[in-house]
């Protein structure tokens, strides 16, 4: 499995294929081209000071008589943990937002109006270890801990609304633990919090011993810059979890994730897409990046021999648009911060275009499935008539 050697598909893409090739194989892997936006001079030299990659696109809409066009500027931050699990608790969450803080200023500066940072970015992701201490000390009221009044200081200052994902510690429900995303408005108030609600059983993420699925359901925020929700990590595997926040409006879904290459890094160019075209919204994809290493080993029960990291965090964040175009992803291996230009017309215009709503058929979806979740439900398959046959051993299909 490549690490941080291999620097993004984009990359490889370009050196090794001749233009027009490029220009077919960009055409079906990215859909409608981008444009690329024209970044402020003093922008690309801070993140080049600051270390981090910078780069920016812009998706079109068709021009329309009746609506304006309603453009959003969005910023997605990938980002490594910059000390050593090892160092103490306040030390790492303190380094953290000195990290998010020179990145969010870059964005400020590209005119970002909503951005999204990745899964549980007060912390490494430390939910592979099983340990408790000290990871759980990292967990933060989402209403007025730590991380959330860090954010609505940047998000006043910048006029920016901050999506902050965050281990939450819920102080009013027995002090337990979720996963959970703070949306802060641009004004600098919370406007409220959602919480993943599909948590991985797979490999080494073992979020399951520190917390629970969301009991929020599918909150959709609407903020200054457009309705916007949050699809946190594994929920992207799951297309209802998408599906409703667009029923509930959302023009923007956020998917902020901690994935590694080993296990979806095959998978992550066409989720949130697939997502972005089936229900005509936007959505943003944004990973972790690099490889985080805890003191002690840790097994998972799969036959692997103990080891200290979760594997690597391959970054490639990006956006794709209700037409499925996209992106090029961020690099797998370097901080990043990917601003994006979008248009919210253009969830209208698919949607008249395509009408997946309108052709949807969920109250036959609605019906059927009210009957499959039922402890007697027999599925509804049609079988020939057997004739029994004398048994053959077990090459036959009987069932
Ligand atoms: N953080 C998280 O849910 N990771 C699970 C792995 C994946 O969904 O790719």
């Amino acid at each position: 499995m490549a690490g941080p050697e291999w620097q993004s598909l984009e990359q490889c893409l370009e050196k090794h294929l001749p233009p027009d090739d490029l220009g077919q194989v960009k055409r079906i892997l990215y859909g409608k081209q981008t444009r690329n936006l024209d970044l402020p001079r003093e922008a690309l030299k801070a993140a080049s000071e600051r270390n981090f990659e910078l780069k920016g696109y812009a998706f079109g809409a068709a021009t329309e008589q009746q609506r304006c066009p309603q453009i959003v500027h969005v910023g997605l931050v990938q980002n490594r943990i910059p000390l050593a699990t090892s160092a103490p608790v306040a030390e790492q969450v303190s380094a953290l937002h000195k990290r998010i803080e020179e990145i969010a200023e870059v964005a400020a500066m590209c005119g970002v109006n909503i951005i999204c940072f990745q899964e549980a970015w007060n912390m490494p992701f430390a939910f592979c270890t099983r340990e408790k201490l000290p990871w759980t000390e990292f967990a933060e009221s989402a209403e007025d801990g730590l991380t959330t009044r860090f954010c609505q200081k940047l998000a006043k200052k910048h006029n920016m609304v901050v999506v902050s994902p965050i281990l939450e510690r819920d102080r009013e429900h027995g002090g337990v633990l979720w996963n959970t995303a703070v949306v802060i408005s641009n004004s600098g108030l919370v406007m409220g919090k959602t919480r993943k609600n599909h948590i991985p059983r797979v490999g080494d993420f073992n979020e399951s011993t520190y917390y629970m699925e969301g009991n929020l359901g599918h909150p959709v925020f609407q903020t200054q810059f457009g309705r916007i929700a949050v699809n946190i990590c594994y929920g992207r595997h799951h297309p209802l979890n998408w599906l409703m926040y667009s029923i509930n409006g959302a023009e923007i879904i956020f998917n902020p994730s901690a994935t590694i290459g080993e296990l979806s890094e095959s998978l992550w160019p066409i989720e949130a897409r697939n997502a972005a075209i089936a229900n005509h919204c936007f959505t943003c994809a944004l990973n972790r990046v690099g490889q985080e290493h805890f003191p002690n080993e840790f097994t998972s029960g799969d036959g692997k021999k103990a080891h200290h990291d979760l594997g690597y965090f391959y970054g490639s964040s990006y956006v794709a648009a209700p037409d499925g175009s996209r992106t090029p992803g961020l690099s797998r291996n370097q901080d990043g911060l990917l601003v994006t230009e979008l248009n919210l017309n253009l969830c209208q215009q698919i949607n008249d275009f395509w009408t997946f709503k309108m052709t949807g058929r969920l109250e036959m979806y609605a019906r059927e499935l009210a009957e499959a979740v039922k402890p007697n439900y027999s599925p509804n398959i049609v079988k020939e008539d057997l004739v029994l046959a004398p048994s053959s051993g077990c090459s036959s299909h009987t069932s």
